[in-house]
């Protein structure tokens, strides 16, 4: 049968938060070049999201403050962090535990998305000082949310122009139609699960090396071309005629190139510029260069994200969770839009096995079979 591969090309839902019709990324009717050219600050971007409108200017000062006001945790929460944080594995993990934790102890009347949105923010900034034995910080009332995040993260309050920028690189982030996480996340929202749940989900998916833990492993890819003092034309095509992929390149939307590429490759020149970084960008130029010239791929979000997140001194392990909290937004806006749409997602297959085969009669499955359990006091089960 010849089924669309992935679900490419295959409309599976109407949506109201955002497109990628040619090739521009658009929230809720404004494409991301309205929103960039006019510093639209992420926190209003977020209610763009939710509610399909702008703030007016004291909407965004009331969310603004709602935000801040959720940027703490609780102290038995942040308890569990600091052991959770102190496991050996990918913070993605870490966060999807944590996530999941959070949604087992709030009671659902005290879950809502402005809380849930700045807490995500505080348990990847809490991950990163609690892991590395650093006292966690507390959000500052005079930065925004992304000012905040670069605070929390390293410890440094960044200047104007660091704060601008991240800001837009949280814009850009912030959603994508129906890519994998958020799908997930509608997938779980359409059984009505809870909140906490769809987006447990929605992290697991975005983990994965195809989607958002590509920008991770840009950082490696750059770094081993470095380190292997090969040049990027050998590099590259040793790794392409073994039939690899290499991150940061291609997209199942935009055969023509990512728009929101385009920025950051910009604001990664300028942070590699200011800080003294302009040998792993240019690096990064080399591999672009090549992948276009022999692949006629284009670099997607994740490619410059990787090099501006370096530039920042935030841990590489972080870069793919950064993604996760200006996702949240999306994913929060999708779980919602499902739900208020109230079916239930289940597409069908297509099955490739047998039919009606028979047990063979020497397979004796009483064997197999558990003996009776009983209960403390109880009939057996
Ligand atoms: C936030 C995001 O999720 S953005 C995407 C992040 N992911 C990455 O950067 C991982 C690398 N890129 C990829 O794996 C792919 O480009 C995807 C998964 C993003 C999109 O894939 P699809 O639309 O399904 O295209 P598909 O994987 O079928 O690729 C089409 C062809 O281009 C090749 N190709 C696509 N991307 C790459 C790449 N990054 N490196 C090498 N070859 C590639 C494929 O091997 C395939 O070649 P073939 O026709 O000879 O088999
Ligand atoms: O839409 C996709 O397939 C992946 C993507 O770019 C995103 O989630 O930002």
């Amino acid at each position: 049968m010849d089924l669309p591969k992935g679900l490419a090309g295959v409309v599976i839902a109407d949506t109201a938060i955002s497109s990628t019709k040619n090739d521009m990324l658009t929230y809720a009717g404004y494409p991301i070049t309205e929103l960039i050219a006019n510093d639209v600050p992420y926190e209003a971007v977020v209610f763009l999201l939710w509610h399909q409108r702008l703030p007016t200017s004291e909407e965004l000062r009331n969310f603004r403050a709602a935000l801040f006001a959720e940027m703490e945790l609780a102290p038995d929460f942040l308890a569990t962090l600091k052991k959770i944080s102190k496991i050996q594995r990918h913070p993605m993990s870490l966060l999807r535990t944590s996530v999941s934790f959070l949604g087992s102890i709030e009671s659902k009347a005290e879950s809502n998305a402005t809380a849930i949105q700045a807490k995500m923010l505080m348990i990847v900034a809490m991950i990163v000082r609690l892991r590395a034995n650093k006292k966690p910080l507390k959000a500052r009332r005079e930065l925004d949310f992304a000012g905040n995040f670069v605070y929390l993260l390293t410890g440094k309050v960044p200047n104007a122009a660091e704060d601008a920028l991240f800001n837009k690189v949280l814009l850009l982030h912030a959603d994508h139609e129906f890519n994998a996480s958020t799908f997930t996340a509608r997938v779980a929202a359409s059984t009505n699960a809870d909140e906490y749940s769809c987006l447990t989900a929605a992290i697991c998916a975005l983990k994965g090396p195809l989607h958002g833990g590509a920008n991770e492993q840009v950082y490696f890819l750059l770094e081993e071309i470095r380190k292997s003092g090969q040049s990027v034309a050998d590099y590259l095509a040793a790794r392409l005629a073994k039939h690899e992929k290499i991150m940061g390149f291609g997209h199942r939307i935009y055969k023509n190139g990512d728009p929101r590429a385009f920025y950051l490759h910009d604001y990664a020149k300028t942070m590699a510029e200011h800080y003294d970084q302009m040998a792993m960008f240019n690096l990064a130029e080399s591999v672009a260069a090549y992948m276009l010239q022999t692949k006629n791929l284009k670099p997607n979000v994740d490619f410059y994200a990787a090099i501006i997140y370096h530039c920042l001194g935030i841990p590489h392990d972080i870069f793919t969770p950064i993604f996760a909290v200006s996702r949240t937004a999306g994913w929060l806006a999708h779980i919602r839009e499902q739900k208020a749409a109230s079916y239930l997602i289940r597409p069908s297959s297509h099955y490739t096995g047998e039919y009606n085969k028979k047990v063979p009669g020497e397979l004796q499955l009483s064997d197999l079979t558990p003996r009776p359990f009983k209960q403390e006091g109880g009939a057996a089960l």
